[in-house]
């Protein structure tokens, strides 16, 4: 795909943690969240006008799926912007708990896991071709993602066998399948379902559930534009030798839990090889690929210094050459100097706080967001785009369609329906507009429907 459509999907880690008055259950705390969102929309699922959706499934994590964007930058904007956003919603959160007399804090993490031990995702959408056969797409990308985590990991401290130790990802020990439909009883690395929010017959959406939430801006442009180069080659038909895993979830649990990248991973061919290893060829091949035919995008450049660096950082022993960009090193470096500072050993449960506090989406409060503010974690795109972002979609595919339609109707005080391809004036006798493709940013009839409120 030359052009390719990203989004991403965060659910958030909730608490409350009363300083006076009672305790509250996840669930009660999450329609506080809601309220305002409820107010503003009438609805616990809708659209913003950054063309992001915000919703409330049952349960307790709340969630963004940011808009389609075709460039990693604009999926950056759109992503910090959802945290900007999840915040804003704590703080109105936080007044009317005080008015009805809870005196405490809430607390949004973008993380994957809470303390009862449960796991929420981070899901990747790309647009692929339909012609791609998933079997041979699968194949070759499910040993990548097994050890991609050895530069897009989140890092962290998790009990392994009964003991408290270092790992790469928070995700790892919560899938249970390589591809399958479910995204919640079964927890693939690849889910299946076929809804690709575009034209059915030429795309599909692939649906990547396995990776971490990412703080760190480099880690994420890293994270997402390795696989789209990946994908990119898979779709040029590269060949590629077949490193199929033969137990995926083991292996993916393994390969977080060994730092070193040197967990063995029994292939299904019967041949061992290290996490390492098998990133290795991923991006000399990426290298490769890129020498022969260029860069397809301006931050690619970025992309293949930081998924080397990271890997040698691996190899060596030592982050300290990504510990501004990549989440594992960037939290490991921190961590490991307050525990030496504090003679803290790896099981004390403050390390488990301090972990906790990495992914605070607070901006003052957040251990990440101090850190970035400090220098001490790299940027990818400036303030300014982000906090546009909150308010404003991306520009150049549906996003900004729907973003625009979104404005215009709740400025006329109009009600309507909107899903990721449909836009509805409700009282229009039920005309509905469908826009298919996910790269186009000018409808006619949109732009028809648009005015037709203005007019109003
Ligand atoms: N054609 C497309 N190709 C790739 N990504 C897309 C496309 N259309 C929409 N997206 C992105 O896919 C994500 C869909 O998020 P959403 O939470 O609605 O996911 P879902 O898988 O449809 O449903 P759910 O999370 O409710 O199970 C968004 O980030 C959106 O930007
Ligand atoms: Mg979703």
């Amino acid at each position: 795909m030359d052009r390719r459509v990203y989004g991403l999907e965060t659910e958030f880690g909730l608490t409350y943690a009363p300083r006076e008055g009672g305790r509250l259950m996840p669930e009660e705390v999450a329609k506080y969240l809601f309220r305002h969102v409820i107010d503003y929309g009438r609805s616990s699922n809708i659209f913003l006008t950054n063309g992001a959706r915000l919703y409330l499934d049952v349960g307790s994590h709340p969630e963004y799926a940011s808009a389609e964007c075709d460039s990693l930058t604009d999926l950056i904007c759109q992503d910090v912007a959802g945290e900007q956003i999840m915040h804003d919603l704590a703080l109105r959160a936080e007044r009317a708990l005080a008015a009805d007399g809870y005196d405490g804090d809430v607390y949004l993490f973008k993380n994957n896991t809470d303390s009862a031990g449960n796991s929420y995702g981070c899901h990747e959408n790309f647009l692929i071709p339909r012609r791609v056969e998933f079997a041979r797409l699968a194949e070759i990308l499910i040993p990548f993602l097994v050890t991609r985590q050895l530069f897009t990991g989140a890092g962290g401290i998790a009990t392994v066998d009964g003991q408290r130790q270092w790992v790469f990802s928070q995700r790892a020990d919560h899938l249970w399948e390589g591809v399958s439909s479910a995204t919640t009883r079964s927890r693939p690395i690849i889910n299946t379902r076929d809804e690709p929010h575009a034209d059915a017959q030429h795309y599909r959406r692939l649906h990547i559930i396995s990776g971490d939430s990412t703080m760190s801006q480099t880690t994420q442009l890293a994270k997402i534009g390795a696989t789209d180069l990946l994908l990119r080659m898979i779709e040029a038909g590269v060949p590629l030798r077949d490193y199929s895993i033969a137990h995926p979830t083991q292996a993916i649990r393994d390969v977080s839990h060994d730092t070193t990248g040197r967990a063995q991973i029994e292939l299904a061919s019967g041949r061992r090889m290290t996490a390492l290893e098998l990133q290795r060829i991923f991006y000399d091949r990426a290298v490769a690929f890129v020498a022969a035919e260029g860069a397809h995008h301006d931050q690619l450049e970025r992309v293949l210094d930081l998924w080397g660096r990271s890997l040698d950082a691996v190899e060596s022993g030592d982050g300290t050459s990504v510990a501004t960009e990549i989440d594992w090193a960037i939290k490991h470096q921190v961590l490991s100097r307050y525990a030496e500072r504090n003679q803290l050993s790896v099981d004390h449960p403050r390390m488990a706080q301090l972990d906790l506090a990495y992914h605070d989406v607070h901006p003052e409060r957040g251990l990440f967001h101090l850190l970035e503010r400090r220098g001490a974690a790299q940027t990818v795109v400036d303030r300014d785009a982000v906090a546009r972002a909150v308010t404003t979609p991306p520009l150049s595919t549906r996003a900004k369609l729907r973003g625009e339609f979104v404005r215009a109707a709740r400025a006329a005080g109009r009600d309507f329906t909107v899903d990721w391809v449909h836009f509805r004036l409700d009282d229009d006798r039920g005309r509905t507009v469908a826009v298919k493709d996910p790269l186009s940013a000018q409808n006619d009839a949109v732009s028809a429907l648009i005015d037709s409120i203005e007019a109003t």
